[in-house]
Formats: structure tokens, C-alpha cells, sequence
């Protein structure tokens, strides 16, 4: 089957999804499948790549500069600038039988190329367009969680105009005194914590900072500009493009209504109107900036974050849940460019804990009309301190934000829960595929063909399950280098699906182990002496039990 591996796209996620692509191309079963790469530039184009594309450290780095600074394509004249064939989704059925969705964000995870490919009678990968479109929608979600178990979280919005309006201090004040300190301020469409800021201090300033930035608006004083050497001035328009932490472009200038495409432009247009009356303040606002921001109070506890598949019936099970600990705030520098935040397979609880953060995450998968798979985080709040006979407040375990296309590098969280069942990176991508192709005919639309498409990968699967392939013994000794450099062998050699790889530890000349799969996400050394050392969690046995229907069909 010719899957065709969609990276990129408009969203703010965009380099996070540069990530999944990767996964994707690198992890496919290549007995099953052949990749094709297609990326989806800013303008929402397709463009068939190859993989070279893949090797730059990021999307910026793959395109051509403008004037000396560093854009996406939406800043650049677009004829050319992408070393690839573009593509019509009319085409599409051309060059693949099935679109492998590796984005995230608005467009990507909303329903928006679900439906685009829907429409082309092109079948995708991840939950249908409902749950897309719940998916992406943080303020929804909340409402819809609530209705479906009871869970009190006390939240507000504000829409930009009435924002703009309102006595911004009394708001500030009358949200304090509802939501409490710190406040959580949310651009409810985002994801990998962009358009998120958590407001500690009872400081306006802070705040009015933090509402702008979720709306993905910045203020400045023109005299402040006029002041800055040109120097400071390409910084602060090469600064803009950044979508994670910036507006990025195109954007508009609200106080003329001119759009600005590129940093370059950028510094012109805001160097003449400071000429032309340096006394003013100019608002800049993305072309896709949030309408409403969502607030909710800050929720203190253990941070979680769950998996869930599904098996043929529709039947949820939740993998087991990680903890992430030791950040200050989960934010996209610690969920992607540093290695502070610490992960804990399940979560430091007991086993009734966990348990029934994996029961709210099914309920909660089937009752939003997810399906395929999923991850939806949350938290887990301590036990309140005992008032003299009185037993303190109990734990209680609150749910937000579920993710319908979870981040896809190979060590994200959602691969290292479906090792804990017994499937690596290229089992969980053919899983993510079939159950996909299974879900798909549940809509109704091209049933016939789809079920096709499904009896014959089915039909593959049996063949290969049945197939004795030699095994491919892959040893390595007591290093974190050797331990990662085995991993990559392993993970390359499960993807070309001509040998059966088995990671065996030389611990010692006297001493080995062979590795299981729901070992391969260790990080060290250290840590998988620890794991093969220490009985395995009754929780992880559990799970693997529970879902050891759909993982045969794989493994
Ligand atoms: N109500 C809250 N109380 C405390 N912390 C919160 C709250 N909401 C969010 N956070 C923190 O902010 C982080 C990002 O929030 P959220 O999960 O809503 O963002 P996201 O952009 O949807 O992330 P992702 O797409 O990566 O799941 C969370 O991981 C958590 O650490
Ligand atoms: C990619 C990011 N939105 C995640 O949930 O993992």
C-alpha cells in the first residue's frame, strides 16, 4: 500500500510535525508499505518530496532566505521555492492509496484536511472528522468533558472585542477573584503548549502581556522602534517569524490595516510610518490570531498524560498512563528542546490511581466520538491536609485537552506507551494504519473499497505474522552510546521487516539479557538495569493483557 506521509502544514506546529515525518518515513513497515512524502506548505499546498527534504534541522532551514532572515514560505514568492512536484488533491490517488497524517494544530488536526481528504475519497490516518474538530477546540472540550463526567474545573473567555473594550484592570480583578492565582490563559486552538501562559503574580501588566501573546498580538511603541539601530530592528523582525513563540507571518499591521509578508517588509513599512509620526502605539496581529482566549484556574498536582487505541469493535483501551514531572511549566521549550521534564511510566500513584485515570480516558475517548486513537492529558490533585476529624479533601483526577494527532518523534509519549503493550515504533504505525482503514468504513463512504483495502492488508498482516523470519541478534554492552546506537539498529531493522531483530545486553562476560519491546524507550543505561531489575508494575502487566486482543494481530 502506497501511504503518502503528510508533514508541514499552516499550523504553528508545523516543525514539531517536521519531526513525525521523519518518524513516519524512517519506522513505516516496508513490507507492507512504501512512503511517499508530501508536504504541506504554509499556503496549504502539496508538494511531493523526497527524503533528503527531511534531513534539514527544521522547515525554515529546508527554504531559501528572504533578504537575509529566515521565513516560512508564506514570506517567500512561493513558484519554486519547495524542492518538490506540487500536487492537486484531485491527484492524490496518483501517487498513494492512504495519507499518513503526521500534523498537528489548526487545519492539520481540526477536521479541515480530514475532510479535504474525506471529500477526495482519500483514506487518512487518525480519528474522523468529529473528533478533529472536538480536538482542537479547548473551550468545547471543556464543556464536553464536564458533561460527560461531572469534572469541575472553573474556567472564563473573553472574546478580542470585548477584551479590547472592557476595564482590563476590574476584568483582571474579578478573574482573580474567581479562578484564584495563578491564572492558566489559553489560545483554545493551539497545541504543544503554544498560546499557553500561566499569569502567578497579581500583576496587570503581566497579564495584559500574556492575553496579548495568547492572541497572538503584539504591541509597539513606534518612538521605541524609531529608537532601535538597524541591528536591533532585523532581530525583532527576524524574532516575529517565529511561530512557537512569536505572531510569525504574514501579519497585519491593525493600525493601517497593511499586511506585512516578511520580515523585511516588516521593518520598512513600521520605518516609514515612524517618519511619518513616531508618537503612536501599533498593534501587530497574526493573520490567524485567536478570537477568544479561554481561562481556567490553575490546577496543582501530578501532571498525566494517557494514550488510548482502540480494537475492531470500537472497543477503548487506555495504555498506561506517564507522569511528567520536574517542570516548572510544561511548555514547548521542555516539551521539545530540552531534556528537563522527567517521565514516569505509570504515574507515581497507586495502582487505584492509575487505573482510573485509564477508566476517564476510555470514557472519555468513546463519549467525545474519538476514535482511532488519541492521547488526553491531565492531572492527578494530592490529598487535602486532615482537619481534625475531618478527612482532608480527596484526590481528584481532572482531564483536558485531548490530543487526536499526538506529537510523533520516535521517543514521544504516545510510542513509549504502546512499548509498554509490546509494540514498537513500527508496529504502532501499522496499527495506526489498519485501525484507521477500520474506522474509515464505519463513515459510511466508500465502504466497498475501503473494506477492500482492509481485507487485503489484513490478509498481509496473517502472511507475515505466520512467516518464521530469521532473528537478527543485535548485542550491545553497558554504554548509553551503545545502548541507543543497538536501539537504532533494532528500530531500522523492524522497519525493513526481513529480520525478526532481538536486542540482547551484554551486561558482563558472564551476565546478558535480551531486551523485551516495552523495555526499548529507556533512556539509559542506567535506567533499563534498573527496569530488568525490578519486578514489572502490575499496572504495565495488566494493560498489556487487556490489549493483548489488538496487539496480535502485530506482533
Ligand atoms: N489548568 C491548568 N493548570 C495548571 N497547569 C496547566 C493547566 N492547563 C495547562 N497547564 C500546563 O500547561 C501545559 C500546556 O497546556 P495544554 O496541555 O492545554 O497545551 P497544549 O498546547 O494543548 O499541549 P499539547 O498539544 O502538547 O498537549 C500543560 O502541559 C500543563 O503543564
Ligand atoms: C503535538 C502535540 N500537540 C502533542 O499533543 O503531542
Amino acid at each position: 500500500m502506497r501511504i503518502g506521509i503528510f508533514f508541514g502544514g499552516p499550523s504553528r506546529e508545523r516543525d514539531v510535525s517536521f519531526a513525525g515525518g521523519r518518524t513516519a518515513l524512517a519506522n513505516l513497515n516496508k513490507a507492507l508499505f512504501d512512503p511517499v512524502l508530501v508536504f504541506v506548505s504554509g499556503w496549504g499546498r502539496f508538494y511531493i518530496v523526497e527524503p533528503e527534504f527531511l534531513e534539514n534541522t527544521s522547515i525554515r532551514a529546508a527554504l531559501p532566505e528572504q533578504d537575509g532572515f529566515s521565513v516560512y514560505d508564506e514570506s517567500l514568492e512561493e513558484e519554486d521555492v519547495i524542492p518538490g512536484e506540487q500536487v492537486e488533491p484531485e491527484w492524490f490517488e496518483d501517487y498513494f492509496d492512504m495519507a499518513f497524517l503526521a500534523m498537528h494544530g489548526p487545519d492539520c488536526e481540526d477536521g479541515a484536511i480530514q475532510g479535504l481528504l474525506e471529500w477526495h475519497k482519500m483514506p487518512y490516518t487518525g480519528p474522523g472528522i468529529l473528533g478533529s474538530g472536538l480536538g482542537i477546540n479547548k473551550i468545547l472540550q471543556n464543556n464536553l468533558i464536564a458533561l460527560v463526567n461531572g469534572q469541575q474545573k472553573k474556567t472564563a473567555t473573553i472574546t478580542r472585542d470585548v477584551w479590547n473594550q472592557a476595564d482590563q484592570g476590574a476584568f483582571f480583578t474579578s478573574l482573580v477573584s474567581h479562578l484564584g492565582l495563578p491564572v492558566v490563559v489559553k489560545a483554545p486552538h493551539q497545541g504543544s503548549s503554544i498560546g499557553v501562559a500561566i499569569v502567578r503574580e497579581n500583576d496587570l501588566g503581566t497579564f495584559q502581556k500574556a492575553v496579548g501573546q495568547c492572541f497572538f498580538t503584539t504591541t509597539l511603541s513606534l518612538s521605541d522602534w524609531a529608537a532601535m539601530d538597524e541591528q536591533a530592528k532585523h532581530e525583532y523582525a527576524q524574532r516575529t517569524a517565529t511561530l512557537s513563540s512569536a505572531i510569525g507571518y504574514p501579519l497585519i499591521i491593525e493600525n493601517t490595516g497593511e499586511y506585512a509578508m516578511h520580515p523585511a517588509d516588516l521593518i520598512e513599512k513600521l520605518d516609514d510610518e515612524a517618519d511619518e509620526d513616531a508618537d503612536r502605539i501599533f498593534t501587530l496581529a497574526s493573520v490567524n490570531a485567536e478570537d477568544e482566549l479561554l481561562f481556567e484556574e490553575f490546577i496543582s498536582g501530578q501532571e498525566f498524560s494517557c494514550g488510548v487505541i482502540q480494537d475492531d469493535d470500537g472497543l477503548a483501551v487506555a495504555l498506561p498512563p506517564t507522569e511528567i514531572y520536574n517542570a516548572e511549566a510544561f511548555d514547548y521549550e521542555t516539551k521539545y528542546l530540552n531534556s528537563v521534564a522527567k517521565k514516569r511510566i505509570p504515574v507515581g500513584t497507586s495502582l487505584e490511581n492509575n487505573r482510573a485515570i485509564q477508566v476517564g480516558i476510555e470514557q472519555l475517548f468513546t463519549k467525545l466520538g474519538i476514535n482511532v486513537y488519541s492521547r488526553i492529558d491531565g492531572f492527578l490533585t494530592p490529598e487535602g491536609p486532615a482537619r481534625g476529624d475531618e478527612p482532608g479533601e480527596p484526590q481528584r483526577i481532572l482531564f483536558h485537552d485531548p490530543n487526536t494527532i499526538p506529537g510523533m518523534s520516535p521517543t514521544s509519549l504516545i510510542f513509549k506507551q504502546m512499548a509498554e503493550i509490546g509494540m514498537n515504533l513500527s508496529d504502532s504505525l501499522t496499527y495506526l494504519i489498519r485501525q484507521s482503514l477500520r474506522e474509515r468504513i464505519r463513515t459510511g463512504k466508500d465502504t466497498h473499497r475501503l473494506k477492500q483495502m482492509l481485507t487485503e492488508l489484513d490478509a498481509k498482516l496473517a502472511t507475515r505474522k505466520a512467516t518464521m523470519l530469521p532473528e537478527q541478534v543485535i548485542h550491545f554492552g553497558p554504554t548509553d552510546d551503545d545502548w541507543n546506537r543497538a536501539r537504532a539498529e533494532y528500530n531500522a531493522a523492524a522497519a525493513l521487516a526481513e529480520t525478526r531483530p532481538q536486542l540482547v545486553y551484554l551486561k558482563s562476560k558472564v551476565e546478558n539479557h535480551e531486551v523485551p519491546v516495552y523495555f526499548l524507550f529507556k533512556d539509559t543505561i542506567a535506567d533499563l538495569e534498573e527496569a530488568l531489575a525490578s519486578p514489572r508494575h502490575p499496572l504495565l502487566i495488566e494493560t498489556q493483557e487487556r490489549a493483548r486482543h489488538i496487539t496480535e494481530r502485530y506482533v
